[in-house]
């Protein structure tokens, strides 16, 4: 733990999104930084992407939700910027410092059911989440990775977008505008929706999206004390899991809207510790799919040694995934938009 901070430190300032499960992930860094003896003010903001609510798509910039948390830190409205980690865009900006990555949730998917659904009691014993969908069934998702995938799974799938915050999306759901949606489990998990009629998607069946599942948290690059603060909040393991995900991401130039779906985690055996890396780049209806997955010993004692391996990682994966076609699968998702 960090050493205690003088009594006279200055509160720090949490500049979040105001959606609950934002407002949730705030808080919980805020509970955290406390326990560590510093003080703290969440800052709620409104992002572009909480307002509008086109289908999200190639026409406009990447970092719809997260801009406006760092503009924050710019205008020094706040000191600290909470992001959910695969909201965050890969391009390095010189002015920010990613000072934490905190233990992760799970990186699951869930196929989530109205409340009054039928599918999911006829089909309690499913293998696959999908079984429990009639053919032709609605399925819910603004996201091309999930829809690619959902599409390589059950082709009949009648996916179609959807926009808003998780509670806008449940809305939806048991309007009757779908039989599904997938939301990810690690959302489900912090705003407690324990009763929410929902089944898992395994590993297999469904990758996640790079950083899913793990917050990060930005500082400005000049800002010692936040940074001490927040360092204290970063989780070795979480962070070099993501590090290897983003790096694929960067790698193939995707940005959020691609789809690219990958998973990284530290595995331990009698031989050492590893760090596992599988990723896959499909096209936009899914009937295409590029996969490649490596692994590189790690040491987790030198840190920065630690995120070199990441970054070796996830770039020989992006490598290999260009060699068998990647751009071509990229690009025909973008001039779809
Ligand atoms: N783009 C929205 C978003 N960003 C992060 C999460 C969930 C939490 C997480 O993955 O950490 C969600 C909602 C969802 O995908 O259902």
């Amino acid at each position: 733990m960090a050493s205690t901070p003088p009594s006279d430190t200055p509160r720090l300032r949490i500049a979040t999104r105001e959606s609950p499960l934002a407002m949730w992930q705030a808080e919980h860094v805020a509970e955290s930084l406390k326990k560590r003896g510093f003080q703290t003010e969440i800052v709620p903001l409104v992002s572009k992407g909480d307002t509008d609510m086109r289908p999200i798509d190639g026409t406009r910039q990447v970092g719809l939700f997260t801009k406006r948390i760092q503009q924050a830190l710019v205008d020094d409205e706040a000191d600290v910027a909470v992001h959910s980690l695969k909201d965050l865009p890969t391009e390095p900006d010189s002015r920010f410092t990613l000072a934490a990555v905190p233990p992760r949730e799970s990186v699951l998917d869930a196929l989530v059911f109205a409340d009054d659904s039928p599918h999911l009691k006829e089909q309690a014993d499913a293998a696959s989440p999908l079984d429990c969908l009639p053919q032709g069934a609605r399925v819910g998702t603004g996201s091309t990775r999930r829809l690619a995938q959902l599409k390589q799974l059950r082709p009949d799938l009648d996916v179609l977008p959807i926009r808003g915050n998780v509670q806008t999306r449940l809305a939806k759901l048991n309007a009757g505008e779908f039989d599904a949606i997938v939301l990810a489990h690690a959302g489900i998990l912090r705003l407690e929706m324990n009763d929410l009629p929902h089944r898992l998607f395994p590993l297999e069946e469904m990758i996640p999206a790079p950083g899913q599942g793990a917050l990060g948290i930005e500082v400005r690059s000049d800002d010692t004390n936040a940074m001490h603060a927040i360092s204290s909040l970063n989780d070795a393991a979480a962070r070099l899991a993501a590090t290897a995900e983003r790096k694929v991401l960067s790698e193939l130039h995707g940005g959020c809207l691609a789809p690219i779906a990958c998973h990284a985690k530290l595995e331990t055996s009698d031989t050492g510790t590893e760090l596992c890396l599988n990723a896959i780049v499909m096209s936009a209806d899914g009937k295409e799919r590029l996969q490649e997955s490596a692994r590189i010993a790690v040491t987790p004692d030198d840190n920065d040694l630690e995120v070199a391996t990441a970054h070796e990682l996830g770039t020989s994966v992006a490598n290999r995934l260009r060699e068998q076609g990647a751009d071509k699968l990229i690009s025909t998702v973008r001039d779809a938009h």
